[in-house]
């Protein structure tokens, strides 16, 4: 097939990503796993989730270029913060939730795609919470996530 959209275009615009994270965090404030977590979380941390996970499906460069953001300074926002496989797993709970709620597009390619996306993210954020210094490098690229990804097994201090 020629001309495979990226998730990003295929999900929608800008929008699509403020809504989907509006909702969850809405969701993860009132929840009694994660609200704590999240108490302290800046006004702009809806909007610069959206625009890191918007960016990183092949959207606009939001993140990096507005948002004064990097992979680097997202993973520091981690650091430290001992989040463990429950908080993980309600996370993703509460996002996929979300996800219907708001009518995120819901075909099989795009949600394997997604869901994917979220277990190799969110394990990635488990690792790094354990950790006292970022490992990553200011200039590591923003991560890419299409149709198909990983490539091969976890490497550590590679994400
Ligand atoms: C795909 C997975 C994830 C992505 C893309 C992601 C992305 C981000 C980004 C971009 C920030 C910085 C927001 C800002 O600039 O204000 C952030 C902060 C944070 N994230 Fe994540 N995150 C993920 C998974 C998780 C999970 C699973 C948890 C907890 C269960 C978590 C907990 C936090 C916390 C506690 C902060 C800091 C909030 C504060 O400022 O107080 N993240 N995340």
């Amino acid at each position: 097939m020629k001309n495979i959209p990226t998730l990003y275009e295929w999900a929608g615009d800008t929008q699509t990503f403020e809504t989907l994270f509006t909702t969850f965090y809405d969701k993860v404030l009132r929840d009694d796993l994660l609200g704590e977590v999240f108490q302290n979380m800046s006004a702009n941390h809806v909007k610069h989730v959206a625009h890191f996970v918007a960016e990183v499906f092949g959207g606009d460069k939001l993140y990096t270029l507005e948002d004064g953001g990097s992979h680097a300074s997202m993973i520091s926002h981690h650091i430290g913060k001992m989040l463990n496989e429950e908080k993980r797993q309600r996370w993703v709970h509460l996002l996929l939730q979300s996800a219907d709620e708001v009518g995120l597009k819901s075909d099989p390619e795009f949600r394997s795609a997604f869901v994917g996306y979220l277990e190799w993210g969110t394990r990635i954020a488990v690792i790094n919470s354990q950790l006292t210094e970022n490992p990553m490098n200011q200039q590591e690229p923003m991560p890419q996530w299409g149709w198909g990804e990983t490539g091969g097994p976890y490497i550590a201090n590679a994400n």
